[in-house]
């Protein structure tokens, strides 16, 4: 999926964003995994005619993915055209990319100098695109070339400059300044340290870049546990990288980790095996121009020739190969050649010729050695070894504060968190707290406006409410409800003569007694006044009088503060009884009110019931 939308991204954008540094990379990872792909979609971009610097751009491209499918040939077609056009476009870009592009070329057809000529031209035009990751992609490849040539002071001193000045976040130019060092320090013996580099290069590339990379570095690997005598590692590696190159059809891939594979082969006397693998390596090697591996391989074979007593397949490879040796001029394959040509000479007996070679070969022996030995390397190397573990101490520096802050932020945030939830709780004491008053307190109004204020009975409202209900409920189960209105006799009296708190006095008094003298599920109220309203479940007009009775008395059993002991507290009662719940509230009242008047009317301090 991720691949799709970098396919999407770049078919949209080919250096056309402002990050062109980072597009053409995600190109490199694309080809990288995909060559195929990526010359199929650059193909289909070159035929709606671009810009001649975009289309150079397009080329650098296509030269990458050629290489990675290991046609160094049609790579190096690829980056003529590029360069063509920029003959009539200028594009500072396209030429760095074009032209380190050539670099890895002709290094790998071991056209040494002209490499260097294009590697300080490529570093030259990525000065001018202004773009610091050019520049650096520009200084790894003049250190290639120098690393290639067997400077490995000027190597160093590069890679040295970029360590103190560089700091890129480009996965791939760290990769290719590990794998570099890597080289430098295998060439300058160092072995154990040169793996470990090629070994954090690898690691990189595993992690951020695609599997062409990864079988590069691989290889590398492998070569260098060969370089170690680790042959067991370097098997493990190189078949790795064989295989993947085989399944990204990287034809010169293969060759490469087949021929390091033949010389474990040989060591492990597997002599046929070995000779094969050379053989294919040699063909691929020869299709593609790579002549230092062409000379190297025909040197192993002429060398094994020799060993197996084969001298005279042995001299023809020496003949064939004069030409290919004097025009590459490279020191090692030099070195090796002479050794061979001591040694077939030795066999054919001309002792003189044989002593001959042997001298120019301890001499190129004795010329690398010196230059291994060079003190300013050993310094290079060593100060450039410091440098990498103040960048990682650096780095831990970094990693540690970062840690902190991070430590702090989880602190503020967790701070935060408890005053959040403190303030939640304290949120819900709150309601709750205002909640249950309000509840409190309607139930309280509510209960106040049920309630007669001066003697705590409930009021007309609810006393009449209460009747109401009572007889509803009667009037459902068929039995009988009875009201009964009492109202104080003279009660003006009461409040001349004694005072008008005496007077409340009396109406609280009695409705304290009637609270006890009443059954538990009859009701008294207060209608207003001196007048009350009874209301009596289940009962007939003949408890009436009875009720008259304990009332009266019970309101005279105790003596009220303030009214004299002997003073006659009386009241009248009008009672009615509902017939099964016939009646309603209203009549029923009315005919109890009626009662009651004919009481007073009769003389007062009496009970009369109502007519049926
Ligand atoms: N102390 C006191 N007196 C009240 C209260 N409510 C009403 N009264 C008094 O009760 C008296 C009622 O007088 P009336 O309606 O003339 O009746 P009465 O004097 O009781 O005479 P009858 O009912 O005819 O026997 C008035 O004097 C009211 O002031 C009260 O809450 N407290």
């Amino acid at each position: 999926m991720r691949k799709l939308l970098v396919i999407f991204t770049l078919l949209l954008t080919v250096f056309t964003g402002s990050s062109i540094a980072e597009e053409w990379e995600q190109w490199r990872r694309l080809s990288s995994d995909e060559p195929q792909r990526v010359l199929e979609l650059t193909e289909a971009q070159l035929q709606q005619q671009p810009k001649p610097a975009l289309a150079a751009r397009i080329y650098a491209v296509r030269a990458q993915a050629w290489r990675n499918l290991g046609d160094e040939n049609a790579s190096f077609q690829a980056i003529q055209q590029g360069l063509g056009l920029i003959d009539e476009d200028p594009d500072d870009v396209a030429e760095t990319l074009l032209r380190i592009n050539l670099v890895l070329n002709l290094l790998q057809q071991g056209k040494k100098a002209q490499a260097a000529q294009q590697a300080s031209a490529a570093s030259q035009a990525a000065a001018r695109s202004q773009r610091p990751d050019l520049q650096i992609e520009a200084s790894i490849s003049q250190a290639q070339v120098a690393q290639s040539l067997g400077d490995l002071s000027r190597a160093m001193s590069i890679l040295e400059t970029l360590e103190k000045t560089e700091h890129s976040n480009n996965e791939r130019l760290q990769m290719e300044f590990h794998a570099l060092l890597g080289d430098v320090y295998l060439d300058a013996g160092a072995y154990h340290r040169g793996t470990e580099q090629i070994k954090t290069a690898l690691a990189i590339a595993r992690q951020s870049l695609g599997r062409w990379d990864v079988s590069v570095l691989l290889y590398n690997l492998g070569t260098a546990e060969q370089q170690r005598d680790d042959y067991q590692a370097a098997q493990q590696h190189l078949l790795e990288a064989l295989q993947i190159s085989r399944e990204l059809n990287d034809s010169l891939g293969i060759a490469y980790a087949t021929q390091a594979l033949a010389n474990i082969e040989q060591r492990q006397q597997h002599y046929d095996t070995a000779r094969q693998q050379l053989e294919q390596a040699l063909q691929a090697y020869q299709q593609q121009h790579i002549r230092p591996k062409t000379a190297e391989v025909m040197l192993t074979l002429a060398e094994w020739d020799l060993n197996q007593q084969r001298l005279e397949p042995a001299k023809q490879r020496v003949v064939q190969l004069a030409p290919l040796i004097e025009a590459l001029a490279d020191t090692a394959l030099l070195t090796d050649y002479r050794f061979l040509q001591s040694k077939i000479a030795e066999q054919e007996g001309n002792y003189r010729a044989a002593l001959e070679y042997f001298h120019q070969y301890s001499e190129l022996l004795d010329k690398r050695q010196r230059a291994l030995n060079n003190r300013n390397l050993r310094d290079l190397i060593v100060r450039l070894e410091i440098k990498q573990q103040e960048t990682t101490n650096e780095l831990l520096k970094k990693e540690n504060q970062l840690q902190q802050l991070q430590f702090k932020e989880q602190q503020t945030y967790a701070y935060f968190l408890f005053t959040l939830v403190v303030l939640a709780v304290l949120t819900t004491l709150i309601v709750v707290y205002l909640l249950t008053r309000q509840i409190r307190s309607r139930k309280r109004f509510a209960r106040l406006a049920m309630t007669d204020e001066l003697t705590g009975a409930p009021n007309r409202r609810a006393i009449v409410e209460q009747a109401q209900r009572s007889l509803a409920e009667a009037k459902q189960q068929g039995s009988s409800v009875a009201l009964a209105i009492i109202d104080f006799d003279y009660f003006k009296q009461v409040n001349d003569r004694f005072g008008h708190d005496a007077g409340d006095r009396v109406l609280q008094r009695f409705a304290q007694v009637t609270d006890k003298v009443l059954r538990q599920g009859d009701y008294h109220g207060r209608l207003g006044g001196e007048e009350w309203l009874l209301v009596l479940n289940h009962t007939a007009d003949d408890h009436a009088e009875l009720i008259f009775e304990r009332l009266s008395q019970a309101l005279s059993a105790e003596s009220i503060e303030g009214v004299d002991n002997d003073y006659p507290l009386t009241f009248s009662m009008g009672f009615v009884t509902s017939q099964a719940g016939k009646d309603s509230f209203e009549r029923l009242y009315k005919r109890a009110d009626e009662a009651l008047y004919s009481a007073k009317h009769q003389g007062r301090r009496r009970l009369i019931i109502a007519a049926r």
